[in-house]
C-alpha cells in the first residue's frame, strides 16, 4: 500500500466517521508498512492505539480492503518517545563502555519524556522526596547518597526518578545518566554471566556517573544478583557517584535483602511518598486537564466534576490519571461536555473499585500479621504488652480507616467497652508522635489496608 493510497483511505474514513473522531483517532496514525497481510501504524500513545483498535479497528479494515488492500490485521505500535521538552542536547545517554559497544549494549532504559519536574505536582505527602529529587538533580556534591525513594504503587517514584535523569542531561549532556529498572539490572547481569562478559558488564556499570534503580525490592531473595549490586553501589559511592534507588517499601522492610546491602541503603537519605492526600489529588486532575485542553480544544467540564473524581478515586495517582484519560476520551468521542452524571456513568467501575471499604476483620487479621500474633488474641483477655499494644494498634485503625463507632469497634474487639476503645485511640495518637517505630508500623499497616 502506498502512502497514496493511505492518504484516500483517510479522506474515506474523515467521512464515515465525522471530523472530530477524525481527528481525534484516525490523523494521529502514521502508516508504518504492510507486511505479510499486517498493516502497521505508529500511534503517539498507547492508549490511542487501543481506543483506535477496539473502536475503529473493523472500520479500517474494512477501507482498506474496499480499495483492494490485501490485510487481514493491523497492528500499533507507539513512536519512539522524544522528550517536548528540553532541547535534544538533553536526549537520555547511557553509560559508554571502556570498549566501543554497540547501541543494544547500553545499559539504560528510555526515559518518558513526561516525567519532568514540570509536570510533577507536589503537596505535603511528596514534598520532601521532591524536594530530595531537585537536590540530586542540581548535580555537584551531594551530602546524601544513595537518595531512596520509596512509597505505594503509582504514587511518583519512577516519575521522579525519570525527572532526576532529564533536568541532570539537560544542565550537563555529558553526564552518564542511567536508569533502569532492578529486573533490567539483573537481566543484565545474567546476560553477561551467560557471554563470560563480567569485565564488560563492571565496567559499563562502573563508568556511570549516575545510576538510578528502580523497584530494588525486586533483586531481594536473588543472591548474586545482589551480590553483584552490592559491588556496583560500592564501586559508585567510592568514586562519589550518585545513586538513586527506588521501592515500594523502606530498607527495612524488604525482606530477603542482605543486611549489608539494607545497611549500604540506609546510610544515604531515605525519604518516603505517601500517600496522595485531597488537595494533592485535586491538583494533580487540574494540572492534567490544562495538558488535555491542548488535545481536546473545546471540551467543557463541568465545575465540581474534578472535586468528585478527587474526593471519590484515593486509591493511586495511575488510576486517578486513567479516569480522567477515559473521561475526556469518552466525552470527546460523543462530544458532549463533562458533567457529574457523565463522570458517574462513565467511571461507574472505577468508582466501585475505589469505595472498597476495609473492615475490622481485615485490620485485625494484617495487624495479627504483621506483629507476629494469633488472631485469635486479638478479641482475647490477654494483657501483655506484646499483645495488648497491636491490638490498641488495630483499634486505632479501626477508627481510623471504618466508619463504626466506637462501642462498635468495642464488641467486635473481644466485647470490650467503648471506654477501652476510646483509651486506646488516645494512647496510639500519644504514642505516634514519640515512636517512630509505631509511626512508621502504622503508615506500612495502613498503605496495605487501603490498596
Ligand atoms: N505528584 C504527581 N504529579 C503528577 N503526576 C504524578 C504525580 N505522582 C504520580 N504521578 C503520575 O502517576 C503515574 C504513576 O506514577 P509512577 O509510575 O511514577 O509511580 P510509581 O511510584 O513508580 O509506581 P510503581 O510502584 O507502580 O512503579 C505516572 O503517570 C505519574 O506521572
Amino acid at each position: 500500500m502506498t502512502d497514496d493510497t493511505w492518504g484516500r483511505i483517510r479522506d474515506d474514513l474523515e467521512k464515515s466517521i465525522g471530523k472530530n473522531n477524525f481527528v481525534t483517532w484516525i490523523a494521529p496514525l502514521e502508516f508504518r508498512a504492510l507486511e505479510d497481510g499486517v498493516a502497521r501504524f505508529g500511534v503517539p500513545t498507547s492508549f490511542v492505539g487501543d481506543w483506535v483498535n477496539r473502536n475503529f479497528g473493523d472500520k479500517i479494515l474494512e477501507h482498506l480492503t474496499r480499495s483492494g488492500v490485501d490485510v487481514d490485521r493491523l497492528e500499533f505500535a507507539v513512536a519512539a518517545q522524544k522528550p517536548a521538552e528540553p532541547a535534544p542536547a538533553a536526549q537520555p545517554r547511557r553509560a559508554a563502555a571502556a570498549e566501543p559497544r554497540d547501541e543494544g549494549d547500553m545499559p539504560g532504559a528510555p526515559l518518558d519524556s513526561r516525567f519532568t519536574f514540570d509536570s510533577f505536582v507536589t503537596g505535603k505527602p511528596n514534598e520532601l522526596a521532591h524536594a530530595a529529587a531537585r537536590r540530586v538533580a542540581e548535580g555537584g556534591p551531594v551530602a546524601f547518597n544513595p537518595l531512596f525513594l520509596y512509597g505505594g504503587v503509582g504514587l511518583g517514584k519512577t516519575h521522579l526518578m525519570h525527572a532526576i535523569a532529564w533536568d541532570l542531561l539537560q544542565r550537563a549532556p555529558e553526564k552518564k545518566v542511567v536508569y533502569l529498572s532492578a529486573e533490567q539490572f539483573m537481566y543484565r547481569f545474567v546476560q553477561a554471566l551467560r557471554e563470560r562478559d563480567m569485565m564488560g558488564f563492571k565496567s559499563l556499570f562502573r563508568s556511570v556517573d549516575v545510576l538510578m534503580v528502580d523497584d530494588v525490592q525486586f533483586i531481594a531473595g536473588k543472591d548474586s544478583t545482589q551480590e553483584e549490586f552490592f559491588h556496583t553501589f560500592n564501586a559508585l559511592v567510592d568514586q562519589n557517584k550518585q545513586i538513586v534507588i527506588s521501592a515500594d517499601r523502606a530498607p527495612g522492610e524488604i525482606k530477603d535483602l542482605e543486611d549489608r546491602i539494607r545497611s549500604r541503603l540506609q546510610c544515604g537519605l531515605v525519604v518516603d511518598l505517601h500517600p496522595t492526600d485531597y488537595e494533592l489529588r485535586l491538583g494533580i486532575l487540574q494540572q492534567k486537564v490544562e495538558l488535555y485542553r491542548m488535545q481536546y480544544p473545546g471540551l467543557v467540564i463541568a465545575g465540581g466534576v474534578l472535586e468528585f473524581l478527587a474526593h471519590r478515586i484515593t486509591t493511586n495517582v495511575r488510576v486517578l490519571e486513567g479516569a480522567l484519560t477515559r473521561l475526556f476520551a469518552f466525552a470527546s468521542l460523543v462530544g458532549k461536555e463533562i458533567t457529574l452524571d457523565l463522570a458517574q456513568d462513565c467511571l461507574a467501575d472505577i468508582l466501585r473499585a475505589s469505595d472498597r471499604k476495609v473492615t475490622i476483620e481485615e485490620i485485625q487479621r494484617k495487624v495479627s500479621e504483621h506483629y507476629n500474633m494469633r488472631l485469635s488474641d486479638m478479641v482475647g483477655p490477654k494483657r501483655h504488652r506484646t499483645i495488648a499494644r497491636p491490638r490498641q494498634i488495630a483499634m486505632y485503625l479501626s477508627k481510623q480507616l471504618t466508619q463504626r463507632s466506637l462501642p462498635e469497634i468495642g464488641r467486635r474487639f473481644g466485647g470490650r467497652d467503648h471506654t477501652t476503645v476510646m483509651h486506646a485511640v488516645k494512647r496510639i495518637e500519644e504514642l505516634r508522635g514519640k515512636d517512630s517505630q509505631i509511626e512508621e508500623d502504622l503508615e506500612l499497616l495502613r498503605r496495605m489496608l487501603e490498596a
